[in-house]
């Protein structure tokens, strides 16, 4: 029996001033479901990411969550129940250790005030920095724990990223391009992480390296001119003619990328 789903995406729209950039999108997310979502460039990927984020209110549509109307509710009241995103470019705090970093969503995460960073000595808060050391961890981040995050490289940023949305324990964890700029072993690093996640946990990627996005969905979504051009499992998906046809001639043809 299929689980009741975690997302409900209604009839959903989105304008700028007149443009119509998506347009009556609908479809059902279920827990623990693994969405990739593919589209050329334009085709309103991350403007979907920004309404269920809650970046943005929809033109139209609804939007539920755990069967919950989350339509108008705002991002910081979407990310404390769970849906959590992580964005095309870093969004760390650079001049900070990885280290800090972590603490600072682990107590946040844990209500420890609001003070947008205080230093905590390891003494004093030992579950906090315990659970930091645990997630580094498990994540194989352990050298990068004390350095500075402008010292790292781009790619390792933007792992370290990912793993301050893993942090927070979200239910739905929205990823946009978590491979975009990397080299091919940080990709790798990713998609070994990703494929580690909890399988209670929802996943949609937004991804334009198609060997990573396959390879870790379990259920295909294609947006074109801000529609669902195709909508179903990978493989029918890759062998799709119309979505072949809107890739041709850009990066890769996609029965090439298996
Ligand atoms: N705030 C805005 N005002 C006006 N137009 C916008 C706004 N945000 C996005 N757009 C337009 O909406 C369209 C979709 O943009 P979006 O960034 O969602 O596409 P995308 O599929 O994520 O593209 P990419 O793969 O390049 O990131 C684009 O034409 C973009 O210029």
């Amino acid at each position: 029996m299929k689980s009741e789903p975690i997302l409900q995406v209604d009839g959903v729209a989105k304008s700028f001033g007149g443009l119509n950039i998506l347009k009556n999108l609908t479809f059902d997310v279920r827990k623990g479901e693994r969405i990739g979502i593919i589209g050329p460039n334009g085709a309103g990927k991350t403007t979907f990411y920004n309404l269920l984020a809650g970046d943005l209110d929809p033109s139209k549509g609804t939007i539920h969550y755990c069967g919950k109307n989350i339509t108008s509710m705002p991002n910081y009241k979407r990310a404390r129940t769970g849906i959590v995103r992580t964005f095309q470019k870093n969004n760390l705090l650079t001049e900070l250790t990885v280290l800090e970093n972590l603490l600072l969503v682990l107590q946040r995460k844990e209500g420890m005030g609001h003070i947008w960073f205080k230093r905590r000595h390891r003494k004093k808060y030992p579950s906090l920095f315990q659970k930091a050391d645990e997630l580094l961890h498990t994540w194989g981040l352990e050298q990068q724990t004390n350095k500075v995050v402008k010292s790292l490289s781009y790619g390792e940023q933007r792992q370290i990223e990912i793993l301050l949305g893993i942090a927070t324990e979200p239910n739905v964890l929205l990823l946009d391009e978590p491979t975009a700029g990397m080299s091919q072993a940080e990709t790798d690093y990713i998609v070994d992480l990703l494929r580690k996640l909890p399988k209670s946990l929802t996943l949609m990627i937004i991804e334009h390296d198609l060997d990573v996005v396959f390879g870790l969905a379990d259920r295909m979504i294609v947006l074109y001119n801000g529609e669902i051009l195709v909508e179903g499992d990978p493989h029918l998906v890759r062998n799709d003619k119309r979505v072949n046809d809107i890739y041709i001639g850009q990066e890769a043809d996609l029965s090439a990328s298996s």
